[in-house]
């Protein structure tokens, strides 16, 4: 079963837009819960643009499935996500003026220090995750961190998708063989949508789960959150 953690992030940034609590972060986490979605993820930034550091010991409060907190482990990340204790922290090289997440690791070069954060994290009894791009090298790196799973970063396979899906998965199902035989879960997410979401699912073996968010809360303007999750719970089935 591939799981879908709904990222709310967009719903923190349209609450933050008008400085009061509309939408309700809080509710809406557990609505998408209510409606089906396996997770809750977000990704907190040092600049707290969207979710603030303050609505992530909120939604610990009321998660109830699996909450996934994302973050670059440079900044004050790790002293949230070691107080939090979410099911999972997915580490994302991400720039502090980075419009959103736009790499993954390098996972020859930060290996080390992969290493050190990762086993801090794990002896603390929370799931890794690491964002990577679906390149050999870094797979095999990412084996060599002690990570549980990888998240296969989606932007170039949604991007490729347009033209030829076929080419656009290619790399990633090699990576996914490649990932499983080396022991590590697959997760992966950034800019799925309806009109990908399918392809990818049923092309990725071993796929654990997904993290989504911009185009979700998008689609939930025209259909409604409980419709929106629901379309995309039915992209995640064999059909
Ligand atoms: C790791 C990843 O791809 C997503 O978390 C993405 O970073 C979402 O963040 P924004 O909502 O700020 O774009
Ligand atoms: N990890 C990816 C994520 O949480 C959401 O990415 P996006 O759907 O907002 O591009």
């Amino acid at each position: 079963m591939t799981k879908l953690s709904v990222n709310i992030n967009k719903i923190a940034t349209l609450r933050n837009s008008r400085g009061g609590n509309n939408p309700n972060l809080i509710q809406v986490a557990k609505d998408c819960e209510r409606f089906g979605a396996q997770g809750i993820t977000v990704h907190p930034r040092p600049d707290e643009r969207h979710i603030r550091f303050a609505d992530v010991y909120a939604l610990k409060e009321i998660i109830t499935t699996e909450f996934n907190i994302e973050g670059n482990p440079q900044h004050k990340y790790m002293d949230l996500v070691l107080e939090v204790k979410p099911t999972q922290a997915t580490l994302v090289p991400d720039a502090l003026n980075a419009l959103t997440s736009n790499a993954g690791w390098d996972t020859i070069k930060y290996q080390s220090y992969l290493v050190e954060i990762i086993s801090e994290l794990k002896s603390n009894g929370i799931r890794t995750s690491i964002f990577v791009d679906p390149i050999k090298e870094m797979i095999e790196g990412a084996a060599k961190t002690g990570t549980d799973r990888i998240e296969l970063y989606t932007e170039r396979y949604a991007r490729e998708y347009l033209q030829s899906p076929a080419q656009a998965i290619h790399h990633y199902r090699e990576s996914a063989i490649l990932a499983h035989e080396l022991g590590l879960g697959i997760n992966a997410g950034h800019d799925l949508d309806l009109n990908n979401l399918h392809y990818f699912y049923k092309n990725i073996p071993h796929l654990l789960e997904v993290s989504i968010g911009h185009a979700l809360i998008c689609d939930t303007l025209y259909y409604g959150l409980e419709n929106t999750i629901q379309l995309y719970l039915r992209q995640l089935k064999d059909r």
